[in-house]
């Protein structure tokens, strides 16, 4: 948007050399009325076609009762207006999401635009820094539309020339405050463009129950949690490394054994291999009889476990070499899940230096090399610092659950993740409102996710055991 300085100012201005007397003046040429009028008007039309083209539903809300009470008087505006409200009331009983998604989420984004973002725009913009002055000459970002879904607005801005999406994701604070939500996002829509997501309420704010075990084998990905938008959240273990970095208590586990719990069909069915590593023997040790042979607790069941998946991993590259370059899960070469929770212990903690050189370096190894051949590591860790964790960017996939320190975000999801509102330093610690909740950044997105993972009681762990004991020797 751009304002011009009133003529009445312009003439005012005047300059002077330092040393002479000569004064320089503007020169003022006056728009002809008739002009200032046809650009009024055509701004006015523009203003209304886009309105009727963006909020149809609110317009028609309004332009219609006003049309049927001058053409036919205010009874006929009665009945007509009673006869919509009862096909919409059976439209929203019949049809709940088709309603929602056609009349009143475009209606609130109406109210949204108008009375949040629109109200509040120049100040906000301007207060934040997103707005510029330039001689005399006010330049704002321009909002072009909202869009409403069950938890978030959605605003879609065009950026001044020269922005970019990192000025505004420096800005997610002043953005959320001043539009008066908990948080916003910032994610580029096309060149030039941004769409900013400011949460209404928070869908991940109660604890889910664990998911159901799927009724077939599922290998590449399995559902873990919930997304934002109250959609299914299927993690990616196939073909990639994952990476869950959380503080004490921020619900490492429930990432762990919704993995598992998910991938026990495919256990069973032989396509799967989970070996487990516990060094804490806190966690994994629980459902022990799952994994049968394939678990470690001590460092050197640890080590020994992580270089038998090297082997595993290398006697494969052999096979396969200049035969196939991406693997299948099949029974005779299975998918296999390395998972180590508290991967610190063996990298870092460990005072045995040989054992710790060890499991670096299997892990290294698989880490570069393993998805390939079917081959994966899920590694678990509290602390996310390079000292600990030397090797966390061989990991492609990350997941920041709560963290202690801002910067520690961009440790784990890396550069620019809590810029782009990964705010995994701003989950609770009351373990019913945050543990589990997370930030995923995939290598195929920069923009991170905020999901929910499910919580897998003793108690499922339990049922688990007692249905899928042994699964971990089907092949
Ligand atoms: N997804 C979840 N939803 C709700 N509550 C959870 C969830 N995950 C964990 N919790 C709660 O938080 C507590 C701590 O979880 P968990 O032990 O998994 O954390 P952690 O990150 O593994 O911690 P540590 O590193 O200390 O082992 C659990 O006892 C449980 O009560």
């Amino acid at each position: 948007m751009l304002r011009k300085l009133p003529g009445e100012e312009v003439r005012g201005l005047v300059s002077t050399t330092p040393d002479t007397a000569v004064v320089f003046r503007p020169a003022v040429v006056r728009t002809p009325a008739i002009i200032t009028i046809v650009i009024f008007l055509w701004r006015v039309l523009a203003g209304l076609v886009m309105t009727v083209v963006r909020h149809p539903v609110a317009v028609a809300l309004v332009a219609l009762p006003s049309g049927i009470v001058s053409l036919f008087g205010w009874r006929v505006a009665v009945v007509a207006t009673g006869l919509v409200c009862s096909l919409l009331s059976a439209w929203a009983a019949l049809g709940y999401s088709s309603f929602m998604r056609s009349v009143a989420w475009p209606l609130l984004a109406f109210g949204r635009w108008f009375w949040v973002y629109r109200r509040h725009w120049m100040p906000v913009m301007t207060v934040a820094g997103l707005g510029r002055q330039i001689k005399g000459r006010d330049y704002m970002p321009r909002l072009i539309k909202v869009t409403c879904d069950g938890w978030a607005d959605r605003v879609t801005v065009k950026l001044l020339h020269g922005q970019s999406d990192e000025d505004w994701a420096d800005r997610t604070a002043n953005l959320a405050h001043g539009f008066g939500a908990v948080s916003c996002r910032v994610e580029v829509e096309r060149a030039g463009r941004v769409v900013l997501t400011f949460p209404r309420r928070d869908p991940l704010a109660v604890p889910l129950h664990a998911r159901p075990i799927p009724a077939e084998p599922a290998v590449h990905s399995v559902e873990v949690g919930q997304c934002e938008d109250g959609s299914p959240y299927r993690l990616k273990v196939h073909g990639t490394h994952v990476l869950i970095a959380g503080a004490t208590g921020a619900g490492k586990g429930s990432w762990l054994w919704s993995t598992i719990r998910g991938l026990l069909p495919a256990m069973r069915a032989g396509l799967v291999q989970i070996w487990a590593l516990d060094p804490k023997r806190m966690e994994l040790s629980f459902g022990r009889a799952l994994f049968g042979a394939r678990y470690a607790a001590t460092p050197e069941q640890c080590a020994d476990l992580l270089e038998a998946a090297v082997s595993v991993m290398q006697e494969r590259a052999d096979r396969f070499a200049g035969l196939q370059r991406s693997h299948t899960p099949t029974v005779d070469d299975p998918f296999v899940l390395v998972i180590v929770d508290e991967v610190a212990f063996l990298t870092a903690y460990q005072s045995d230096k040989q054992l710790r050189q060890r499991a670096t370096a299997a892990l290294a190894t698989l880490t570069t090399q393993g998805r390939a051949v079917g081959v994966g590591v899920m590694a678990a860790l509290q602390d996310p610092r390079k000292e600990v964790m030397s090797i966390r960017n061989l990991f492609p996939d990350k997941i920041a659950l709560r963290l202690d320190e801002s910067e520690q975000v961009d440790m784990v999801l890396g550069d620019g993740a809590r810029d782009r509102g990964a705010l995994a330093d701003h989950i609770s610690p009351v373990p019913e409102l945050g543990a589990g909740v997370g930030y995923v950044r995939l290598e195929t997105s920069p923009d991170p996710v905020r999901v929910r993972a499910a919580y897998v009681s003793d108690e499922d762990i339990r049922h688990m055991v007692i249905r899928y004991s042994g699964a971990g020797e089907a092949v």
